[in-house]
């Protein structure tokens, strides 16, 4: 188990924690009263800082429970909290829900932090890549779909 210091910069702020022995996702509460109208987005504080040590990153992901019952969700799911950040850790929440409002109050649990461990890649330019069995497919190239793919494509992409 990974050790990670944190800062209260609130006092309402609620330290992250995990509702079961053993989840992935430790529950990120905010420090305000907020009221989303449908399509409308949030950038809602935690009122905590931390410092991750290095080679890990914390991801900030949805809760299900309020996607499924309010059409809460993330932005930006999952956000990136890099290891050398400081700042207060937000959450950019969004309201899908078509018709209803969604109303969250100070210390609701309003997403989930994962935290991992995390490579940096050294990126190498070379002239030709390795074969592989799945090659360029991508995009649904396996199949298993009713709806009809798109016949515009709008990559600017070269070759
Ligand atoms: O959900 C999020 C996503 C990001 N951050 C903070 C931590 C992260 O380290 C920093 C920058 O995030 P990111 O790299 O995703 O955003 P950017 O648009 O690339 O900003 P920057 O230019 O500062 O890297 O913002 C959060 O608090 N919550
Ligand atoms: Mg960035």
């Amino acid at each position: 188990m990974v050790e990670i210091s944190l800062r209260r910069l609130h006092p309402d702020a609620v330290v992250p924690s995990y509702a079961h022995p053993g989840d992935a996702g430790a529950d990120l509460c905010t420090t305000v009263d907020v009221r989303l109208a449908p399509g409308e987005r949030a950038l809602l504080p935690t009122g905590l800082a931390m410092a991750l040590p290095e080679g890990y990153v914390a991801l900030v992901h949805p809760r299900s429970g309020l996607a499924a019952r309010c059409g809460l969700s993330i932005v930006n799911t999952p956000g990136t909290v890099d290891a050398g950040y400081r700042g207060e850790v937000k959450v950019l929440l969004i309201n899908l829900d078509p018709r209803e409002d969604v109303v969250l109050g100070k210390g609701d649990r309003i997403a989930q932090l994962v935290v991992q461990r995390v490579e940096q890649a050294r990126f190498v330019e070379v002239e030709t890549l390795p074969g592989s069995s799945r090659g360029e497919g991508g995009y649904g190239s396996t199949g298993g779909f009713t709806t009809p793919a798109p016949t515009t494509d709008t990559s600017e992409t070269t070759r």
